[in-house]
C-alpha cells in the first residue's frame, strides 16, 4: 500500500484520526483544532472534517495529508507512521497470508570487533575530501577510520568503517579500504548480520522519494548535494546481489518515487532492472549519469542544479512487455550454449539428461488420486530448495502443519524424525519455504495475487499448486479453466518463475495402466497452455502382489509380471522446450523417507544433513569481502 493510498484511508476516518493523534484539540464548526502537532490545546492547528483533504498549522507554517501529521505529532519517520496508522485503521499487510513466514534472526555487530578495527584518527576524512566529501557530511553518516587486514599484503592496511544504521540500530559495518596495494581494495564485514541498505541513518523522517545508488561513497555523494539516498549493499548485479531487498521491501513502502542510479555499466543495469521489476516499475525511474557514477560526477565539478536537472530526466522503465531484442542477447546465447535457463534439476539422474525444470515454464504433474501426485512433488519441492531456489506452495489440499510434516518426513528420511531433526528441517526451510496460507477453495485471483507478491517481495522463483480443483473453479466450467490456466502462463512468463500446477486424471475403467495425455480432468486446453506434463502412476498391481507375497498366497502369472515392474512409473508426456524428449522412469517409494527412488532399496538422500551453506553469509562475501 503506497503512503497516498494510506493517507486517503486515513481521510476517511479523519474524526478519529485527528482525535487519536492530537487528543487535547476539539471540534469547533468543521474542524479538529489543537495548538500544534505536538498535541497541546490551542487554535493554531486545524484539521478539516468535512472532506476537504487538507490540515494547517498555521504558527508553523507545516500542512500536508494525515501521514505527514501522523509523522510530526509522534515524532517518528515515515515508515513507523505508516505501522502505526495500518494498526489503527486495522490493515493487515499481505505477508499476513503467508502460513511460514520467514522469521530469520540475523546478529548485529559485536562491540568487542568494532573497537580493534576503529582508529581515533582523521584519516578517513582526508581520504573522503580527497573524493570531494566534506567532514560534515562523513560526520551526518558517522563513518570513521579505521584497518582491514590484507591476506594478499600480510599488513593492516588502512580504511573506513561505514556504519549500516536504520531506526538507531548497528546492523552492519562494513570496512574499505582506502590503501589499494596494485589497485585492489579489501572490503570487510561483519558475519550473519542482516542485508540491509545503507544511509538510513541521514533519511528524513517524512521524506517519500530516495535514490538508490550503488556504493557508500555514491550515497554520501547524493546526500551531500542534498538529495535523500540509499546505497544498495553488495554492488550490481541480478539474483543474491539484491538479496537485501526480501529484507527491505517494507521499509521501502513509503517511497512513492525512487530514482535508480546504479552504475552507468551492465551490471548497473541488469541491477536497477531487477531492483525496479521488485520493488514496483509505476515508482522507479532510471538514472543517466553523464559520468560513471556519481561521485565521478562530483569530482567533475557537477553543481546541484546540474545533478537535479539528469534526476528529472530520469527514464521511467519501459512498460514490461517492450523490450529491445539486445536485452535478450545472454538468453539467447545460454538458449545454444548454456545451463543458465535452468532454475533446477529432478531429484532423479535418469531424467535430468532429458529434462530440468526451466524459467518461464508451467509443469503440470497429473494422476489418479493416490498416485502420489502430492508426493512426487513434495519431493521435487526440496530438490530445487537444494539448489537455492525459493519455493512457495499453495497447498490446497492439505492443511500447513500436514504438509509439512510430509516434506520434513521427506527432508530428513525418517517417518517420526526426532525433534531436533524437525528444527533442522525448519532451518533448511528458512529463507526458502513459503506456504500460502488459505486451504480449501482458494480465488483463484487472489492465489495469483499472493504469489505476484512473493516473487517480489522474497524472491521466490518456484510456485506449487496443489490442486487445480481447488482453486475455486467448477470441474465442468471450461471457460474459468482455461482463463485461469492462461493467468498462471502470463505469471510465469512475466516473473521468469517456474510454477508446478497438480492435476487430476478423468475416471477410466481402472488403475492398472498409467493414464495419458488425453486423460488431463478439465478443459482441453489445460494441456495445450502447459509447457511440460508429468504423469505419476502407482502400480497398485505390484503392491497387491507384495502383499499376497507376504501372506505366502500362491502368485498367479499376473502377479509375477507386476512384481517384476517397477512400483511407481513418472512418464513426460510433453516437453515443449529442450529437446523435446518424453518418455518415463521408473521410481520406487521408499517407505521411511517416502522418497521416490530410482531403484528399489536404494538410499534416500538426507536433504538436512546435506543442507546446502546459509547463502547470506556468501552474499556478503562476494566481492572479496571478508567476514568476522
Ligand atoms: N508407489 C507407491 N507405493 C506405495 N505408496 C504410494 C505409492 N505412490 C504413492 N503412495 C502413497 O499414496 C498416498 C497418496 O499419495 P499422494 O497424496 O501424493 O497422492 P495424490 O495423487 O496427491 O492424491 P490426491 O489426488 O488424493 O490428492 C501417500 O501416502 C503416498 O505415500
Amino acid at each position: 500500500m503506497t503512503p497516498k493510498e494510506l493517507s486517503d484511508q486515513l481521510w476517511n476516518q479523519v474524526d478519529r484520526v485527528a482525535k487519536y493523534l492530537l487528543p487535547n484539540g476539539k471540534r469547533e464548526s468543521g474542524e479538529w483544532v489543537a495548538g500544534s502537532v505536538g498535541g497541546e490545546a490551542g487554535k493554531s492547528l486545524k484539521v478539516n472534517l468535512q472532506g476537504k483533504k487538507v490540515w494547517q498549522d498555521f504558527a508553523e507554517g507545516d500542512g500536508g495529508d494525515l501521514l505527514d501529521l501522523w509523522v510530526l505529532s509522534r515524532d517518528c519517520g515515515l515508515h513507523q507512521a505508516m505501522q502505526e496508522a495500518k494498526e489503527f485503521l486495522g490493515i493487515k499487510d499481505t505477508d499476513h497470508h503467508f502460513a511460514a513466514k520467514q522469521q530469520k534472526k540475523f546478529s548485529r555487530p559485536k562491540p568487542e570487533n568494532i573497537k580493534k578495527f576503529v582508529k581515533k584518527t582523521d584519516d578517513c576524512y582526508d581520504y573522503l575530501e580527497s573524493r570531494g566529501i566534506t567532514r560534515a557530511t562523513a560526520e551526518k553518516f558517522k563513518v570513521s577510520s579505521a584497518v582491514v587486514w590484507s591476506h594478499d599484503e600480510k599488513r593492516e592496511l588502512k580504511a573506513i568503517a561505514f556504519p549500516y544504521k536504520r531506526d538507531n540500530e548497528l546492523l552492519q559495518v562494513k570496512r574499505i579500504s582506502t590503501e589499494r596495494p596494485n589497485g585492489k581494495k579489501v572490503i570487510m564485514a561483519e558475519g550473519d548480520c542482516e542485508p540491509c541498505l545503507f544511509g538510513w541513518q541521514t533519511m528524513p523522517k517524512e521524506s517519500r522519494a530516495v535514490i538508490i545508488c550503488e556504493g557508500e561513497i555514491d550515497c554520501m555523494t547524493y546526500v551531500q548535494y542534498g538529495f535523500p539516498a540509499l546505497s544498495v549493499p553488495f554492488g550490481g548485479g541480478k539474483g543474491a546481489k539484491q538479496q537485501w531487498i526480501d529484507f527491505e521491501f517494507h521499509n521501502l513502502d513509503r517511497f512513492e518515487e525512487i530514482w535508480l542510479s546504479l552504475d552507468t555499466d551492465e551490471v548497473g543495469l541488469a541491477a536497477a532492472k531487477e531492483i525496479a521489476s521488485r520493488l514496483g516499475e509505476h515508482r522507479c525511474m532510471l538514472v543517466k549519469l553523464p559520468h560513471k557514477d556519481i561521485n565521478e560526477c562530483l569530482k567533475a565539478g557537477m553543481t546541484d542544479e546540474q545533478v537535479l536537472d539528469v534526476l528529472e530526466r530520469a527514464e521511467m522503465f519501459d512498460p514490461e512487455e517492450l523490450y529491445s531484442a539486445r536485452e535478450f542477447y545472454q538468453d539467447t546465447v545460454d538458449a545454444f550454449y548454456g545451463q543458465e535457463q535452468y532454475l533446477f534439476p529432478t531429484p532423479w539422474s535418469t531424467l535430468n539428461g532429458n529434462f530440468m525444470f526451466r524459467e518461464a515454464e508451467l509443469t503440470l504433474v497429473n494422476g489418479v488420486n493416490g498416485h502420489g501426485k502430492t508426493e512426487v512433488v513434495g519431493h521435487m519441492t526440496l530438490e530445487a530448495m537444494k539448489h537455492g531456489v525459493k519455493t512457495c506452495v499453495a497447498s490446497l489440499e492439505l492443511k500447513p502443519g500436514q504438509l509439512l510434516k510430509r516434506l520434513t518426513r521427506q527432508a530428513t528420511c525418517v517417518k517420526l524424525p526426532p525433534k531436533n531433526e524437525i528444527e533442522s528441517a525448519f532451518n533448511f526451510y528458512d529463507d526458502r519455504l513459503w506456504l500460502f496460507g488459505l486451504t480449501g477453495t482458494a480465488k483463484a485471483d487472489r492465489l495469483l495475487e499472493i504469489f505476484e507478491y512473493a516473487r517480489k517481495r522474497y524472491g521466490v522463483k518456484l510456485f506449487i499448486i496443489d490442486s487445480l480443483m481447488k482453486c475455486g473453479i467448477g470441474d465442468d466450467d471450461y471457460n474459468a479453466q482455461k482463463a485461469f490456466v492462461d493467468a498462471v502462463c502470463d505469471f510465469k512468463n512475466r516473473t521468469n518463475s517456474h510454477v508446478i500446477l497438480v492435476t487430476h486424471s478423468r475416471k477410466g475403467d481402472s488403475e492398472e495402466k498409467p493414464t495419458g495425455k488425453m486423460d488431463v480432468k478439465g478443459s482441453g486446453s489445460i494441456t495445450d497452455l502447459t509447457d511440460n506434463l508429468f504423469i505419476i502412476w502407482r502400480n497398485k498391481a505390484r503392491e497387491k502382489a507384495i502383499q499376497k507375497q507376504s501372506l505366502n498366497e500362491p502368485l498367479t502369472d499376473k502377479d509375477q509380471s507386476a512384481l517384476s515392474a517397477p512400483a511407481s512409473m513418472l512418464m513426460l508426456e510433453k516437453q515443449r522446450n529442450g529437446e523435446g524428449w518424453e518418455g518415463g522412469i521408473p521410481l520406487y517409494l521408499d517407505d521411511p523417507s517416502h522418497q521416490f527412488l530410482m531403484a528399489d532399496g536404494a538410499s534416500p538422500f538426507s536433504y538436512i544433513a546435506n543442507m546446502p551453506a546459509n547463502d547470506y553469509n556468501e552474499v556478503w562475501m562476494n566481492e572479496n569481502v571478508t567476514q568476522y
